[in-house]
């Protein structure tokens, strides 16, 4: 059997947020905003589940965890910053240091993960980019984060600061979905194989308007026909 993950890696972030938002009602489609994909193969999207890593302010009571060595195979490792470290606007956030680095994107690769999104700063571009390690972040940074943050909480919900100060969270075990556009979360309760199916219908209808279109058909009238026979799988 394929697993989830295969599956959900042929699909682009694009073909995965029509899913959420036409099946799903999901306003924003399971999208991130604002990350940048700063290595990896440019053609094709990674899945995984997401295995979260919390950081918090080095004075903060909590110990510091390793959370490097540990890395289950096939999981997509999620880093955040506690909610005060984080900004709505650009850079999104507060701190100038760098969460994540070359070393790691080498541990994580030789554990199985398949990529690494960043809601901060990441450092050694050329070595996330030598190795072909698919790594996602808000910004780069040059500095190490060792006298500012350290990693307090490993699969712990992730709050993340999206936009008008909303806050949506990541938990443990939910899908994420990676390529050029960004990230696009699955929350772990969705149906991922009556998902893929809705994606993989609506992937061909698109293919078939695109087809009406080169042949001369108004776009409007054949977006409506064509996409006509989504409505079965929404119900
Ligand atoms: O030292 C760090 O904090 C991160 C780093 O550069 C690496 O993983 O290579
Ligand atoms: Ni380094």
């Amino acid at each position: 059997m394929t697993s989830v993950s295969t599956n959900l890696s042929k699909f682009s972030t694009c073909d995965v947020s029509d899913g959420l938002l036409n099946r799903n009602g999901d306003l924003y489609g399971g999208f991130f905003p604002n990350l940048q994909k700063w290595s990896g193969s440019s053609e094709h999207s990674v899945a995984g589940k997401a295995y979260t890593v919390l950081f918090a302010p080095c004075d903060d009571p909590r110990e510091e965890v390793n959370y490097i060595d540990s890395v289950p195979p096939g999981s997509f490792i999620v880093i955040a910053l506690t909610v005060p470290l984080q900004l709505e606007c650009a850079p999104y956030t507060r701190i100038p240091q760098a969460l994540y680095g070359g070393l790691m994107s080498t541990r994580a690769q030789y554990q199985g993960a398949c990529g690494s999104v960043v809601f901060g700063r990441v450092r050694d571009l050329e070595e996330h980019k030598a190795l072909g390690f698919p790594v996602f972040s808000y910004g780069l940074g040059s500095c190490a984060a060792r006298m500012a943050v350290k990693p307090v909480g490993v699969n712990v919900p992730l709050q993340i600061l999206s936009h008008h100060d909303e806050f949506r969270t990541i938990n443990p075990g939910d899908y994420i979905v990676g390529d050029c556009h960004g990230i696009v979360r699955i929350p772990a309760a969705v149906d991922t194989e009556e998902l893929t199916k809705y994606i993989e219908k609506s992937v061909e209808v698109d293919e078939s308007i695109a087809g009406d279109v080169k042949d001369g058909k108004p776009l409007k009238a054949s977006q409506k026909e064509r996409r006509a026979v989504l409505k079965k799988f929404t119900q």
